[in-house]
């Protein structure tokens, strides 16, 4: 088994030494050379993360040709926004039989298109071909190698079985589920609500006010991710709940950092600034309000992050916007 890993950022690093780490050959593609020269010469990324030694046998590159060459696994780990981008340069390159995998947890601005769908459009590739990997997966944590677990599902159960294998290590434990669309939205709708939840750690609001959101959080993704033919039990699981609860509850989390930011009072521009990495929310967030509209599913906190990210809500009266809704039944309908 061979795997290419495409982008070499806090998360794609951290997979790709949780493959070399299940022997799985892994080599890493880079867009800066200093950042492959440095996991090459050093076996470390010091610009995403500082300190963690990375596995001796795993090999960095700038040339895509040449990490692609003889992949059986195409983990992409680039950003939601610029996955169609470099799909369309790499979609050449890629050996006709790779098993494709997105580890992203982001929605297309535009098409409103989940990571699978672009890779299936992009590539022209089938479903059973592209896999993704979703569930409380803080990349620091991980590549200092605490024990975790995640989801790798596939609409194919035989290719997701095979991506179980290649990433299982003795600090990653990988289920399989065959519910693509429940781990995306999961994956997707945790990091606007641990936005939300970042705005009420920074206002001083605490666990009652967080428990809310995470658990009306949880609400929302299931809402939506039901009406698009999600597997309810998959928000009951690690890319649902288990996510959602460990991107809100650290601080490591840059969505809940880009919320604290916001809640301290920079503006959008100035709180992505200040993160310096990917945070899926400050754009994803305009997507899924789409598909809640599309699919008829009542998202009121995604609603409220919205407000604030475009500046129609200020972070003050966030809260409030959202205790005065009518009373309603505790249920996961839209009545
Ligand atoms: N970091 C985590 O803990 C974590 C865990 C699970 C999932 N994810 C998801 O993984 C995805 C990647 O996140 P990350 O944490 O690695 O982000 P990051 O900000 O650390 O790295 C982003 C990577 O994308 C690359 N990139 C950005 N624009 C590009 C372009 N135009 N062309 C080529 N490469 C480009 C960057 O060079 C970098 O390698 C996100 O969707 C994120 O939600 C992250
Ligand atoms: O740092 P975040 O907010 O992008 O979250 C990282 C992972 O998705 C947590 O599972």
């Amino acid at each position: 088994m061979k795997a290419a890993v495409l982008g070499a950022g806090s998360w794609g690093t951290t997979f790709a030494q949780v493959l070399a780490d299940a022997d799985t050959a892994v080599t890493i593609w880079a867009r800066r050379a200093e950042i492959a020269e440095s996991i090459n010469g050093l076996h470390m990324n010091p610009r995403y993360l500082p300190g963690i030694t990375l596995p001796s046998a795993l090999a960095a590159t700038t040339d895509v040709a040449a990490a692609l060459d003889g992949a059986d696994l195409v983990v992409l780990s680039v950003t939601a926004q610029t996955l169609r981008a470099c799909l369309t340069e790499w979609t050449p390159l890629i050996p006709p039989d790779a098993l494709l995998v997105s580890l992203m947890k982001g929605i297309e601005l535009g098409s409103c298109k989940r990571m699978s769908e672009v890779i299936m459009e992009t590539a022209g590739v089938p479903d059973s071909r592209v896999a993704v990997v979703s569930g409380p997966n803080l990349a620091r944590e991980i590549a200092e190698r605490q024990m975790a677990a995640s989801v790798v599902a596939c609409t194919d159960e035989h290719s997701a079985r095979m991506l179980q294998r290649a990433c299982h290590s003795g600090y990653f434990r990988p289920y399989w589920n065959t519910d693509v669309i429940g781990c995306e939205l999961g994956g997707t709708v945790k990091n606007i609500i641990a936005l939300a939840v970042g705005i009420a750690v920074a206002l001083g609001l605490g666990d009652n006010t967080k428990a809310t959101l995470i658990t009306r959080g949880l609400a929302e993704m299931a809402r939506l991710g039901e009406a698009m033919g999600a597997d309810p039990r998959t928000f009951a699981g690690l890319a649902g709940m288990g996510d959602l609860v460990a991107t809100c509850s650290s601080p490591l989390s840059r969505n809940r950092r880009f919320g604290e930011y916001l809640g301290q009072g920079l503006s959008t521009a100035q709180a992505l600034e200040m993160i310096t990495q990917t945070a899926e929310s400050a754009t994803s967030y305009a997507p899924v309000l789409e598909l809640a509209r599309k699919f008829g599913a009542e998202m009121p906190i995604t609603e409220v992050v919205a407000a604030v990210i475009t500046g129609r809500l200020s972070v003050a009266d966030a809260a409030a916007a959202l205790a005065a809704r009518s009373a309603k039944p505790e249920w996961y309908g839209s009545e």
